[in-house]
């Protein structure tokens, strides 16, 4: 890859409001000065709870709403650019394709409209087909189609065109695990073709096994960004420790902050912070405590997740602001 390829997505402060009411008086902050960059084969994650501002994002990228302020650039154009739209692939939240039409005449029109005709047209239309597992059914009606049919017809019209970037909006949700498990795999079988995709989720665990980067919104802001490795590694560790002999209700008088207490049977299971193991440990010896086990826990992108949800509330966020 050269080192001046463009870059695919570049998103400089950028912020929107919308405005609701009948006459439009009601306000909702839905972005809050986004920055964002995503780098030629990078597989980006946008994480973030319901109303965080994802799809506000992919639409504005795509055209679809304007920013009230700031910047967005597809390989250095403006959204509204042709030329930039022609190399996206989109698959909306909750695809609707016309029902009627079969798979294959949905995908066909797709093709069509991105300007493809002809014997290259139906070559890639079947292969593109073959690429979702949909050959099979490509010649039903779309509403007979189960979700997870939908979801992969709908990637397969995204694809049609030989997009460098794909944008995906939930891409797994409401899917069931082999639904989603066949999605996984078609998002990593176009990695592995160097192109860059971004897609928006709620679900932590295909962000960790999909994603290079990750951005996580809450209330419109980003309140973390990095390589996903890095995210979790620069998280201080924890330790966690199985106690017998020392009742739980005694551990929480001894002025550790516990970030998980639990008792199972005869045993209670802590997780502290690393700096604060030892001193534990040497209380809970002191009262005569059993301690059977000590190990480092590794920091999950989950556990980063609502440490930046709890933060962002305390905080300012977004929202309704009149
Ligand atoms: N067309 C609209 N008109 C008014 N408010 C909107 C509109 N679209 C989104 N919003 C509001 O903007 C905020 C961000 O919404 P957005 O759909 O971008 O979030 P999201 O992160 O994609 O959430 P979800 O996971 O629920 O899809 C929310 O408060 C939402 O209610």
């Amino acid at each position: 890859m050269s080192m001046d390829a463009p870059i695919p997505i570049e998103i400089r402060e950028l912020s929107k409001t919308y405005r609701l009411g009948f006459f439009m008086n009601r306000q909702v902050r839905a972005l809050q000065s986004l920055d964002l960059k995503i780098m030629p084969g990078q597989v980006y994650g946008l994480l973030g709870p319901n109303g965080a501002g994802k799809s506000t994002t992919i639409k504005i990228l795509l055209n679809l709403v304007q920013a009230s302020s700031g910047e967005a650039r597809l390989f250095g154009l403006p959204p509204q650019d042709r030329e930039a739209r022609r190399r996206v692939g989109y698959v909306p939240e909750n695809p609707a394709p016309y029902e009627y039409l079969t798979g294959r005449e949905f995908v066909t029109l797709a093709g069509r409209l991105t300007g493809m005709s002809g014997k290259e047209l139906d070559a890639r239309v079947e292969q593109v087909l073959g690429m979702v597992q949909m050959t099979r059914a490509a010649s039903l009606q779309i509403r007979r189609y189960s979700k997870g049919m939908v979801q992969r017809v709908a990637l397969a019209q995204a694809l049609v065109s030989k997009p460098s970037l794909l944008i995906l909006d939930e891409p797994t949700s409401g899917l069931d695990p082999v639904g989603r498990r066949q999605i996984r795999d078609l998002i990593l079988e176009e990695r592995h073709r160097g192109t860059t995709v971004l897609f928006c989720t709620h679900i932590i665990p295909d962000v960790e096994t999909l994603c290079d980067r990750v951005a996580v919104l809450v209330g419109g802001r980003r309140v973390r960004e990095g390589s996903v490795s890095e995210l979790v590694s620069s998280q201080a560790t924890h330790m966690e420790l199985t106690v017998e002999g020392v009742p739980l209700e005694r551990i929480q008088t001894l002025g550790f902050e516990l970030e998980r207490a639990q008792t199972l049977e005869q045993r209670v299971i802590l997780r502290v912070r690393d700096v604060d193991s030892q001193p534990l440990l040497k209380r809970l010896l002191e009262l005569n405590g059993r301690v059977t086990q000590l190990q480092p826990t590794r920091f999950s992108l989950e556990d980063l997740f609502l440490r930046a949800l709890e933060e962002a509330r305390q905080g300012p966020v977004g929202g309704e602001i009149s």
